[in-house]
C-alpha cells in the first residue's frame, strides 16, 4: 500500500507510516495541481491538510485511491460528492486541533483589542505611540459566538473565564443545551445587537458563506470587533472592508481568507485588521494530535478496513467490524446472488432481519447488500462508500425491517429483490462464528456456501437427474468441488448448487439446459 503525504504533516505521523508494515510513504509537499495529478495514480491513500485541493479532476486520475485523510477538520478543500461517487473514503480528525484553534481565536481577540501586533510594528518602526494604541478591556463585554460546535463551545468557555458575557447563536443546537452549558442562546439579530465582539465558528457551507455581510454589519453595534478563525468567506471580505472604513467595525482579527494566501486583499494592509496565515491549528500539540490521528486512521483502514471519522460512510471500529464482518460478507454475497438470479432491473430491495443479533450494529448490512447487487454491474467501481449513492442513482429503493422472530435459525436475514418482472427472495445466516450460508432461495431450503464458481440448477426431483448433470460436466473435464441440494417446500422440484473448480463455459451451460430433467441452469460467480 502506498501513501502520499502532500501537505506538511507532523513528524510523529510520518514515522507511524514509516514503521507500519506493508505501507510505503512518500512525502511530497507543495506540488502544483498538475504535478500531483501526474503521480496520484500510484497511491492508495492521500494525506492532506488545507493546501492540497482534492478536486474531481484529481480524483479521476487517482485510479488506485481508496482514502483521503485530512489532518485537521475543515474539508472544504475536498470534493466530497466526487470522492463518494468514486468510492473514496474521506476522513478527518475532528478533535485534535479544537483546543488550539479556540485558543487562537481568544488570542486574536485579545491581540486585537489591545493592539498588540500594531504596537509591535510601530515599535519596530521606531515609534512610541501610547495614545494612538490605547485598547479596550474585554471584562464584562459581550462576546457573540456564532456556531456552538466543538471550537465555538471552547471559545465560549474560555471567554467565560475572562469574565465576558457570552451569547450564542446556533440554530442546530437546542437552547436548552446552550443554557445547560451556562450560556445565553439568542437569535442572530439579537447577537448582532448585543455583541461587542463577534467570533464565528461555523463550517463553510452554502448558507454560511457570506453570512456576515453588509446587511449583518448594519445590525451590529458601532465599534464591534470581528474575529474569524473558521473559514475565509464566512465574513464577506469586501463588506468587512467597507464596514472598517466607515468605522462601523472597530477592528477585525482574521486567520482565514477568501483566497489563501490573500495576496490581493486590502484587508491585510488595513491598520485595524490583524491577521495570521491560517495558523488556527498550528501548535506543536495540535499538529502532533492530528498527524498521529490521521496516520492511525489510515493505517487501520488500509490494513484492517477499519473506518473512523469518515464523512462519507458510517464509522465501523475494528472490534465492531470483527463482529459484524461475517454478516457483511454474507450480505454482500446475498446481494451478488440476487443480482445474478433476478430478471429485469431491480427497483426495490427489502432487507429483513429476523431473530436475535445480540445488539450488533447492523446499519452497514444494507450497504453491503447493495454493494453485492451492484458489483456484477459496475465491478470495481462500487464499494461501501458509494453503494448507497449508486443505488439511489439507479432508482433502487431500499427498506429495512426487523422482527424478533426467526423460523429456523437464531438469527437470519432475508433480502427481497423486487424487479419490474419478479420478486426474488434469499435468506442467509452465519454458521458458527463466521461461515456465511444461504439457507433459503424462494421456496427452497438449503445450506449453500456462496463462494467461487457455481451453478444453480433447477430440476425435477427424480432418480438419474443428478447423474446426468455430473456426466455432462465430467465429459467436459469440469470438476465438481461441492454439491448442495435444496428441496422445494411442498413441490416436486430440486435446486442444485454446484461449486466447480473452473467456470462452466456457456456452451456447456447450454448443453446442460437440454438435459431431460433439468429446468433451468444459472451460472453464478462470487
Ligand atoms: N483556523 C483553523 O486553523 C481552523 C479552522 N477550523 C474551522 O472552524 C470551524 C468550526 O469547526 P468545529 O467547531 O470543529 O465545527 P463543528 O462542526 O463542531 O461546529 C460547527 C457548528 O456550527 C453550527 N452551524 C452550522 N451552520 C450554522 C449557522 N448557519 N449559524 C450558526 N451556527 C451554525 C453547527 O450547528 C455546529 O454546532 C470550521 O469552519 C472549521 O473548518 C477548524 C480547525 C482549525
Ligand atoms: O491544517 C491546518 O493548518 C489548518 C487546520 C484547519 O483549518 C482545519 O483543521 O480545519
Amino acid at each position: 500500500m502506498k501513501v502520499l503525504v502532500s501537505d506538511n504533516l507532523g513528524e510523529d505521523g510520518i514515522r507511524m507510516f514509516q514503521d507500519a508494515s506493508n505501507i510505503d510513504v512518500d512525502v511530497k509537499t507543495g506540488l502544483a495541481p498538475e504535478a500531483l495529478k501526474a503521480i496520484i495514480a500510484d497511491y492508495d491513500a492521500l494525506v492532506i491538510r488545507s493546501a492540497t485541493k482534492v478536486t474531481e479532476e484529481l480524483l479521476q486520475a487517482a485510479t488506485r485511491l481508496k482514502v483521503v485523510g485530512r489532518a485537521g477538520i475543515g474539508l472544504d478543500n475536498v470534493d466530497i460528492p466526487a470522492a463518494t461517487q468514486r468510492g473514496v473514503v474521506v476522513m478527518n480528525t475532528p478533535t485534535g486541533n479544537v483546543v488550539t484553534t479556540a485558543e487562537h481565536a481568544i488570542a486574536m481577540m485579545l491581540a486585537l483589542t489591545r493592539n498588540i501586533p500594531t504596537g509591535t510594528a510601530s515599535l519596530r518602526d521606531g515609534r512610541w505611540e501610547k495614545k494612538k494604541l490605547q485598547g479596550r478591556e474585554i471584562f464584562n463585554k459581550v462576546l457573540g459566538v456564532i456556531g456552538f460546535g466543538k471550537i465555538g463551545a471552547i471559545v465560549a468557555d474560555r471567554a467565560r473565564g475572562l469574565k465576558m458575557n457570552v451569547v450564542i447563536h446556533d440554530p442546530f443546537v437546542t437552547p436548552e443545551q446552550i443554557q445547560k452549558a451556562g450560556f445565553t442562546p439568542v437569535d442572530l439579530d439579537t447577537l448582532y445587537q448585543q455583541a461587542d465582539y463577534i467570533s464565528v465558528h461555523v463550517p463553510k457551507l452554502k448558507n454560511t458563506l457570506g453570512m456576515i455581510n453588509a446587511d449583518a454589519f448594519g445590525k451590529m453595534k458601532d465599534g464591534v470587533m470581528i474575529i474569524n478563525c473558521a473559514r475565509g468567506g464566512i465574513v464577506a471580505e469586501n463588506d468587512l472592508y467597507d464596514a472598517l472604513v466607515s468605522g462601523k467595525v472597530a477592528g477585525a482579527a482574521l486567520d482565514v481568507f477568501e483566497t489563501e494566501p490573500p495576496v490581493e486583499s486590502p484587508l491585510v494592509a488595513h491598520e485595524r485588521v490583524i491577521c495570521t496565515p491560517h495558523l488556527g491549528a498550528s501548535t506543536r500539540e495540535a499538529q502532533t494530535n492530528v498527524a498521529v490521528a490521521v496516520a492511525r486512521q489510515i493505517i487501520d483502514f488500509l490494513t484492517a478496513g477499519t473506518v473512523a471519522n469518515a464523512v462519507n460512510m458510517p464509522s465501523v471500529t475494528g472490534e465492531a467490524l470483527e463482529k459484524i464482518g461475517p454478516y457483511l460478507t454474507l450480505a454482500e454475497r446475498m446481494g451478488c446472488l440476487q443480482a445474478q438470479l433476478v430478471q429485469g432491473p431491480i427497483k426495490e430491495v427489502v432487507v429483513e432481519f429476523h431473530g436475535d443479533f445480540k445488539d450488533l450494529d447492523l446499519s452497514p448490512v444494507s450497504t453491503a447488500v447493495l454493494k453485492g447487487i451492484l458489483t456484477p454491474v459496475v465491478k470495481d467501481d462500487v464499494n461501501f462508500v458509494n453503494a448507497q449513492v449508486m443505488a439511489q442513482q439507479r432508482g433502487i429503493k431500499v427498506t429495512e425491517t426487523s422482527s424478533a422472530e426467526s423460523d429456523y435459525y437464531v438469527n437470519q436475514f432475508t433480502v427481497r429483490a423486487i424487479t419490474t418482472e419478479m420478486t426474488s427472495v434469499v435468506s442467509g445466516t452465519i454458521f458458527g462464528k463466521k461461515d456465511p450460508r444461504i439457507v433459503k432461495i424462494d421456496k427452497f431450503r438449503l445450506e449453500m456456501i456462496p463462494h467461487g464458481h457455481m451453478a444453480l440448477i433447477q430440476n425435477i426431483d427424480k432418480p438419474g437427474s443428478i447423474g446426468e448433470i455430473g456426466t455432462t460436466l465430467g465429459k467436459h473435464k469440469i470438476n465438481i468441488g461441492r454439491m448442495q441440494v435444496g428441496q422445494e417446500e411442498e413441490g416436486d422440484r430440486n435446486i442444485i448448487f454446484l461449486t466447480t473448480d473452473t467456470p462452466i463455459p456457456e456452451a456447456v451451460v447450454d448443453e446442460m439446459r437440454q438435459l431431460a430433467l433439468v429446468k433451468t441452469v444459472t451460472p453464478l460467480e462470487f
